[in-house]
Protein backbone atom coordinates (compact mmCIF):
# COMPACT_ATOMS: atom_id res chain seq x y z
CA UNK A 1 0.00 0.00 0.00
CA UNK A 2 0.89 3.79 -0.58
CA UNK A 3 2.40 5.52 2.22
CA UNK A 4 0.81 8.76 2.53
CA UNK A 5 3.29 11.94 3.32
CA UNK A 6 1.82 14.50 5.48
CA UNK A 7 3.26 18.01 5.36
CA UNK A 8 3.35 20.89 7.69
CA UNK A 9 5.57 23.91 8.44
CA UNK A 10 8.16 23.61 10.91
CA UNK A 11 7.50 25.65 12.98
CA UNK A 12 6.56 23.68 16.67
CA UNK A 13 3.11 24.52 16.76
CA UNK A 14 2.39 23.38 13.07
CA UNK A 15 4.42 20.58 14.06
CA UNK A 16 2.58 19.94 17.31
CA UNK A 17 -0.94 20.07 14.97
CA UNK A 18 0.74 17.70 12.62
CA UNK A 19 1.42 14.97 15.53
CA UNK A 20 -1.90 15.32 16.42
CA UNK A 21 -3.49 14.38 13.25
CA UNK A 22 -1.28 11.99 12.37
CA UNK A 23 -1.52 10.07 15.56
CA UNK A 24 -5.58 10.20 15.01
CA UNK A 25 -5.17 8.85 10.85
CA UNK A 26 -2.83 6.04 12.49
CA UNK A 27 -6.27 4.95 15.17
CA UNK A 28 -8.43 5.21 12.11
CA UNK A 29 -6.36 3.19 9.66
CA UNK A 30 -4.48 1.00 11.52
CA UNK A 31 -3.18 -1.24 8.35
CA UNK A 32 -1.95 2.62 7.01
CA UNK A 33 1.50 4.05 6.58
CA UNK A 34 1.45 7.65 7.12
CA UNK A 35 4.76 10.15 7.05
CA UNK A 36 5.76 12.98 8.02
CA UNK A 37 7.60 16.00 5.99
CA UNK A 38 8.41 19.32 7.58
CA UNK A 39 8.51 21.75 4.51
CA UNK A 40 10.86 24.43 5.04
CA UNK A 41 9.75 27.81 5.31
CA UNK A 42 11.63 30.96 6.51
CA UNK A 43 9.11 32.29 9.31
CA UNK A 44 6.64 30.93 11.67
CA UNK A 45 3.30 31.53 12.86
CA UNK A 46 4.02 34.76 14.02
CA UNK A 47 4.61 35.60 10.70
CA UNK A 48 2.77 38.82 9.19
CA UNK A 49 -0.31 37.92 7.20
CA UNK A 50 1.19 38.12 3.82
CA UNK A 51 4.33 35.63 4.95
CA UNK A 52 1.72 33.46 6.18
CA UNK A 53 -0.56 33.23 2.64
CA UNK A 54 3.20 32.43 1.06
CA UNK A 55 3.94 29.40 3.84
CA UNK A 56 0.40 28.26 2.65
CA UNK A 57 1.75 28.09 -0.71
CA UNK A 58 4.67 26.22 -0.93
CA UNK A 59 2.20 23.52 1.11
CA UNK A 60 -0.01 24.10 -1.56
CA UNK A 61 2.31 23.70 -4.29
CA UNK A 62 4.18 20.85 -2.42
CA UNK A 63 0.42 18.95 -2.34
CA UNK A 64 0.20 19.90 -6.15
CA UNK A 65 3.61 18.70 -6.95
CA UNK A 66 2.69 15.43 -5.10
CA UNK A 67 6.08 15.86 -2.31
CA UNK A 68 3.35 15.26 0.32
CA UNK A 69 -0.38 13.80 0.28
CA UNK A 70 -2.18 15.21 2.93
CA UNK A 71 -1.41 19.32 3.68
CA UNK A 72 -2.20 20.30 6.96
CA UNK A 73 -2.97 23.73 7.83
CA UNK A 74 -4.20 26.29 10.55
CA UNK A 75 -7.58 27.15 8.59
CA UNK A 76 -7.33 30.97 9.76
CA UNK A 77 -3.99 30.94 7.44
CA UNK A 78 -5.93 29.75 4.33
CA UNK A 79 -7.31 32.04 1.83
CA UNK A 80 -11.39 31.73 1.27
CA UNK A 81 -10.59 30.53 -2.56
CA UNK A 82 -9.27 26.92 -2.89
CA UNK A 83 -6.56 26.92 -5.53
CA UNK A 84 -7.27 24.50 -8.06
CA UNK A 85 -6.47 20.93 -8.18
CA UNK A 86 -6.56 21.03 -4.36
CA UNK A 87 -9.72 20.64 -2.13
CA UNK A 88 -10.06 20.71 2.01
CA UNK A 89 -11.32 17.33 2.63
CA UNK A 90 -11.78 17.52 6.00
CA UNK A 91 -12.04 20.27 9.07
CA UNK A 92 -11.50 18.08 12.76
CA UNK A 93 -13.07 18.74 15.58
CA UNK A 94 -12.60 22.88 16.55
CA UNK A 95 -10.33 23.61 19.24
CA UNK A 96 -11.54 26.62 22.01
CA UNK A 97 -11.79 29.69 18.90
CA UNK A 98 -11.47 31.76 21.50
CA UNK A 99 -8.49 34.98 21.94
CA UNK A 100 -6.55 34.79 25.24
CA UNK A 101 -5.13 37.25 27.13
CA UNK A 102 -2.06 36.96 29.02
CA UNK A 103 -0.53 39.49 31.62
CA UNK A 104 2.37 40.80 33.40
CA UNK A 105 1.49 42.43 37.07
CA UNK A 106 -2.41 42.75 35.59
CA UNK A 107 -4.25 39.21 35.18
CA UNK A 108 -7.31 40.69 33.52
CA UNK A 109 -7.94 42.73 30.19
CA UNK A 110 -10.27 45.02 32.15
CA UNK A 111 -7.92 46.05 35.03
CA UNK A 112 -5.28 47.48 33.28
CA UNK A 113 -4.36 50.53 33.99
CA UNK A 114 -4.95 53.52 31.47
CA UNK A 115 -2.13 53.69 29.09
CA UNK A 116 -1.15 50.27 29.55
CA UNK A 117 0.82 48.30 27.02
CA UNK A 118 -0.48 45.06 25.10
CA UNK A 119 1.03 43.43 22.29
CA UNK A 120 -0.38 42.00 19.12
CA UNK A 121 0.02 42.69 15.18
CA UNK A 122 -2.94 41.42 14.43
CA UNK A 123 -4.95 44.31 13.21
CA UNK A 124 -8.24 42.43 14.13
CA UNK A 125 -7.46 42.17 17.93
CA UNK A 126 -5.70 45.53 17.30
CA UNK A 127 -9.04 47.41 16.60
CA UNK A 128 -11.03 45.68 19.14
CA UNK A 129 -9.13 46.43 21.58
CA UNK A 130 -9.41 49.70 21.11
CA UNK A 131 -12.82 49.57 20.59
CA UNK A 132 -13.38 47.72 24.12
CA UNK A 133 -10.22 50.45 26.08
CA UNK A 134 -9.44 53.62 23.94
CA UNK A 135 -7.02 54.17 26.54
CA UNK A 136 -4.58 51.35 25.80
CA UNK A 137 -1.62 51.39 23.47
CA UNK A 138 -1.07 48.11 21.38
CA UNK A 139 2.62 47.76 19.86
CA UNK A 140 3.49 44.98 17.47
CA UNK A 141 4.35 42.00 18.31
CA UNK A 142 5.53 38.90 16.08
CA UNK A 143 7.53 35.71 16.44
CA UNK A 144 6.65 32.81 16.88
CA UNK A 145 4.56 31.69 20.24
CA UNK A 146 7.81 31.13 22.29
CA UNK A 147 9.02 34.62 21.07
CA UNK A 148 5.95 36.15 22.39
CA UNK A 149 5.31 35.12 25.63
CA UNK A 150 9.77 35.55 26.28
CA UNK A 151 8.48 39.34 25.11
CA UNK A 152 6.06 39.52 27.64
CA UNK A 153 8.32 37.76 30.14
CA UNK A 154 10.97 40.76 29.03
CA UNK A 155 8.77 43.60 30.27
CA UNK A 156 7.88 45.33 26.99
CA UNK A 157 4.20 44.75 27.18
CA UNK A 158 1.95 44.83 30.44
CA UNK A 159 -0.06 42.03 28.62
CA UNK A 160 -0.30 40.13 24.99
CA UNK A 161 -3.59 38.77 23.48
CA UNK A 162 -3.07 35.27 21.19
CA UNK A 163 -5.05 32.50 20.22
CA UNK A 164 -6.29 30.06 23.04
CA UNK A 165 -6.19 27.08 20.39
CA UNK A 166 -2.03 27.15 19.72
CA UNK A 167 -1.42 27.12 23.55
CA UNK A 168 -3.55 24.56 24.28
CA UNK A 169 -1.81 22.76 21.04
CA UNK A 170 1.29 23.45 22.35
CA UNK A 171 0.52 22.20 25.88
CA UNK A 172 1.19 25.84 27.16
CA UNK A 173 -2.78 26.24 28.57
CA UNK A 174 -1.42 27.18 32.10
CA UNK A 175 -0.32 30.50 31.10
CA UNK A 176 -3.74 31.46 29.72
CA UNK A 177 -4.64 34.00 32.47
CA UNK A 178 -7.88 35.35 31.21
CA UNK A 179 -10.18 33.85 27.95
CA UNK A 180 -12.00 36.54 26.28
CA UNK A 181 -15.31 36.82 26.07
CA UNK A 182 -16.52 37.19 22.25
CA UNK A 183 -18.36 40.17 23.33
CA UNK A 184 -15.28 42.12 23.49
CA UNK A 185 -12.74 39.82 21.12
CA UNK A 186 -14.78 37.61 18.17
CA UNK A 187 -11.73 35.39 16.53
CA UNK A 188 -10.62 35.55 13.73
CA UNK A 189 -12.91 33.22 11.12
CA UNK A 190 -11.88 29.74 11.59
CA UNK A 191 -9.54 30.19 14.75
CA UNK A 192 -8.52 27.30 16.30
CA UNK A 193 -9.77 24.61 13.37
CA UNK A 194 -8.02 22.77 11.53
CA UNK A 195 -7.84 22.04 7.79
CA UNK A 196 -6.91 19.00 5.80
CA UNK A 197 -6.08 19.57 2.64
CA UNK A 198 -5.55 17.11 -0.35
CA UNK A 199 -5.47 17.09 -4.37
CA UNK A 200 -8.78 16.76 -5.95
CA UNK A 201 -8.95 12.87 -7.22
CA UNK A 202 -6.42 11.69 -4.73
CA UNK A 203 -9.47 9.25 -2.93
CA UNK A 204 -7.44 7.57 -1.10
CA UNK A 205 -5.93 10.50 0.73
CA UNK A 206 -9.64 11.84 1.05
CA UNK A 207 -11.00 8.56 2.53
CA UNK A 208 -8.60 8.46 4.87
CA UNK A 209 -8.72 12.46 6.24
CA UNK A 210 -12.61 12.43 6.48
CA UNK A 211 -12.14 9.71 9.25
CA UNK A 212 -11.28 12.90 11.23
CA UNK A 213 -14.22 15.29 10.23
CA UNK A 214 -16.58 17.07 12.50
CA UNK A 215 -19.27 18.34 10.61
CA UNK A 216 -20.49 20.70 13.18
CA UNK A 217 -17.15 22.18 13.03
CA UNK A 218 -17.30 22.50 9.43
CA UNK A 219 -20.30 24.21 9.49
CA UNK A 220 -19.26 27.05 11.78
CA UNK A 221 -16.07 27.29 10.29
CA UNK A 222 -17.99 27.59 6.53
CA UNK A 223 -20.17 30.36 7.93
CA UNK A 224 -17.35 32.45 9.21
CA UNK A 225 -15.17 32.37 6.53
CA UNK A 226 -18.28 33.09 3.91
CA UNK A 227 -18.71 36.13 6.35
CA UNK A 228 -14.72 37.16 5.60
CA UNK A 229 -15.31 36.43 1.91
CA UNK A 230 -18.72 38.18 1.27
CA UNK A 231 -16.88 41.42 3.01
CA UNK A 232 -14.54 41.02 0.36
CA UNK A 233 -11.81 42.58 3.20
CA UNK A 234 -9.16 39.71 2.21
CA UNK A 235 -6.80 39.44 5.05
CA UNK A 236 -5.56 42.83 5.87
CA UNK A 237 -9.00 44.42 7.12
CA UNK A 238 -10.30 44.08 10.77
CA UNK A 239 -12.48 41.34 10.61
CA UNK A 240 -14.17 38.70 13.66
CA UNK A 241 -16.61 36.18 13.06
CA UNK A 242 -17.92 33.67 15.65
CA UNK A 243 -20.40 30.75 14.44
CA UNK A 244 -21.96 28.41 16.82
CA UNK A 245 -24.51 25.36 16.28
CA UNK A 246 -27.15 25.78 19.15
CA UNK A 247 -28.76 22.78 20.51
CA UNK A 248 -31.85 23.22 18.52
CA UNK A 249 -29.39 22.46 15.78
CA UNK A 250 -29.85 25.88 14.37
CA UNK A 251 -26.22 28.09 13.56
CA UNK A 252 -25.59 31.37 15.15
CA UNK A 253 -23.23 33.43 13.30
CA UNK A 254 -21.77 36.73 14.71
CA UNK A 255 -19.60 38.60 13.15
CA UNK A 256 -17.89 42.35 13.32
CA UNK A 257 -16.48 44.67 11.00
CA UNK A 258 -14.17 47.43 12.40
CA UNK A 259 -11.89 50.72 11.31
CA UNK A 260 -8.32 49.74 12.19
CA UNK A 261 -8.38 52.33 14.87
CA UNK A 262 -11.54 50.42 16.77
CA UNK A 263 -13.54 54.05 16.90
CA UNK A 264 -16.11 52.81 13.95
CA UNK A 265 -17.66 49.84 13.81
CA UNK A 266 -20.54 47.55 12.71
CA UNK A 267 -21.16 44.03 14.29
CA UNK A 268 -24.41 42.46 13.50
CA UNK A 269 -25.94 38.31 13.64
CA UNK A 270 -27.61 35.95 11.94
CA UNK A 271 -29.95 32.20 12.95
CA UNK A 272 -30.41 29.87 10.71
CA UNK A 273 -30.18 25.81 9.00
CA UNK A 274 -26.35 24.30 9.66
CA UNK A 275 -26.83 23.32 6.24
CA UNK A 276 -26.85 26.65 4.62
CA UNK A 277 -23.79 27.78 6.60
CA UNK A 278 -22.75 29.23 3.46
CA UNK A 279 -25.08 31.35 2.50
CA UNK A 280 -25.95 32.77 5.98
CA UNK A 281 -22.27 34.30 5.75
CA UNK A 282 -22.65 35.95 2.97
CA UNK A 283 -26.02 37.58 4.28
CA UNK A 284 -24.67 38.75 7.04
CA UNK A 285 -21.76 40.23 5.02
CA UNK A 286 -24.60 42.12 2.67
CA UNK A 287 -25.93 43.25 5.64
CA UNK A 288 -22.78 44.40 7.10
CA UNK A 289 -21.87 46.43 4.33
CA UNK A 290 -25.42 47.83 3.53
CA UNK A 291 -25.52 48.99 7.08
CA UNK A 292 -22.42 51.20 6.83
CA UNK A 293 -19.68 48.56 6.06
CA UNK A 294 -18.66 50.01 2.93
CA UNK A 295 -17.64 53.32 4.63
CA UNK A 296 -15.91 51.08 7.16
CA UNK A 297 -13.74 48.92 4.98
CA UNK A 298 -12.82 52.11 2.87
CA UNK A 299 -11.11 53.44 6.14
CA UNK A 300 -8.51 49.88 6.24
CA UNK A 301 -7.38 49.72 2.73
N1 LIG B 1 -1.68 33.71 12.52
C1 LIG B 1 -0.87 32.79 13.24
C2 LIG B 1 -1.62 31.66 13.84
N2 LIG B 1 -2.25 30.78 13.07
C3 LIG B 1 -2.91 29.90 13.88
C4 LIG B 1 -2.66 30.26 15.19
C5 LIG B 1 -3.21 29.63 16.41
C6 LIG B 1 -4.02 28.40 16.25
C7 LIG B 1 -5.34 28.57 15.55
O1 LIG B 1 -5.97 29.64 15.60
O2 LIG B 1 -5.79 27.58 14.95
C8 LIG B 1 -1.79 31.35 15.19
C9 LIG B 1 -1.21 32.05 16.37
C10 LIG B 1 -2.10 33.07 17.02
O3 LIG B 1 -2.93 33.68 16.35
O4 LIG B 1 -1.94 33.31 18.23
Amino acid sequence: MRVIVVGTRGSALALAQTRFVVERLKESWPEAEFKVKTIKTRGDQGASPKEQAIFVKELQEALLAREIDIAVHSLKDLPTEEPPGLKIAAVPRRQDPRDVFLGKAYKRLEDLPKGAVVGTSSVRRKAQLLAYRPDLEVRPLRGNVDTRLAALGNGEYDGIVLAAAGLIRLDLRNRIDQFLDPEVMLPAPGQGALALEVRQGDDLAEEFVYALHHHPSYDRVRAERAFLKGLGAGCLAPVGALAQVEEDGLLRLEGILLSPDGKSFLRAEIEGEASEAEELGLELARDVLEQGGREILAKSL
